[in-house]
């Protein structure tokens, strides 16, 4: 869906991007993910085709976005805000999409419970509304892929777990998502699949399992037997847990084979895995 390689963006003599190289696979929901400064929106307007590249090669769909605007019939892009006239009225600004996309968006209105918003002004909406709106706006040109900017940054805890669930729903029904955010509890149960971007530079790109598992997580497990697991795994203890490094079929073999029963296991949370890979 979305190829990025060697990809490079100076501003004014700073180099912002440095040799970026990910994929974006078919069916996925990717996570993008990086502090602040990173570089997530500026390599987002770059595939989105509204930022020219510096050098590399981007391929969305396929094609380059910058040369291309038919991306965009199969591709649609979601910032943290509406950018569109703010006194337009709900059902007005989606009906005139429809009709550019020949698309009948009164059944989206009602399947995302917008029907009774279609008289409100975009400017009077809540920031959990107008992200619904987006969404249904997205959706009116069929998208194959959904590239969002920080989507969830404005929502309030409901509206942002409203949101993932529409993501779920959507990525059943075939369309692949590319998503940038800082939220990472939540980006976890969604995401199939993680870029770490980190000062330019991309730190991991693989799958969500993949991330989670290497070697050098950190794992805590909970056992019967504290003083005999120390002794096979080592590790310290935190909180009644074992907080040790290394990968959970390891430790979880290890320890079984010496008989010791583990009550509960988890590993690093994409939060503890972000720190990692990003150095804060
Ligand atoms: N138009 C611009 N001109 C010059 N420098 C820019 C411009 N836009 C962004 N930058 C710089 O590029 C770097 C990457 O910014 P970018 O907005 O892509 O990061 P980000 O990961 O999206 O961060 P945030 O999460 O804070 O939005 C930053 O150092 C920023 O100051």
């Amino acid at each position: 869906m979305i190829r990025v390689e060697n990809l490079s963006k100076i501003y004014d003599r700073n180099p912002v991007l440095r040799s970026v190289s990910f994929n974006v696979d078919k069916g996925s929901v990717t996570g993008f993910i990086g502090p602040n400064g990173a570089g997530k929106t500026t390599t987002i307007k770059i595939i989105s085709g509204l930022l020219r590249k510096t050098s590399g090669k981007v391929e969305v769909l396929g094609e380059d976005p910058w040369n291309n605007p038919r991306v965009y019939e199969r591709m649609s892009v979601i910032f943290t805000t509406i950018y569109h006239p703010k006194e337009v009225k709900v059902e007005e600004y989606l009906r005139d999409l429809g009709k550019v996309y020949g698309k009948d968006y009164r059944d989206l209105m009602a399947e995302f419970d917008l029907t009774h918003y279609g008289r409100s002004k975009l400017s009077q909406l809540s920031s959990g509304i107008a992200q619904r709106v987006q969404l249904v706006a997205a959706l009116i040109r069929d998208p194959l892929l959904i590239v969002a900017d920080e989507p969830t940054a404005n929502l309030d805890p409901s509206a942002r777990l409203e949101f993932y669930d529409v993501v779920k729903r959507l990525n059943s029904r075939g369309v692949t998502f590319f998503i940038s955010s800082h939220i990472l509890s939540e980006l976890e149960k969604v995401v199939t699949h993680v870029v770490f971007i980190n000062q330019g530079r991309i730190s991991y790109s693989g799958k969500i399992n993949e991330a989670l598992d290497v070697q050098g997580n950190l794992i805590y497990v909970l056992v019967n037997d504290v003083d005999k697991a120390l002794k096979i795994i080592g590790g310290t203890v935190e909180g009644g847990f074992i907080k040790v490094i290394g990968n959970v079929r390891d430790i979880v073999e290890r320890l079984d084979e010496e008989g010791v029963q583990i009550i509960s296991i988890r590993r690093s949370s994409l939060d503890e895995v972000f720190k990692k890979f990003s150095g804060v």
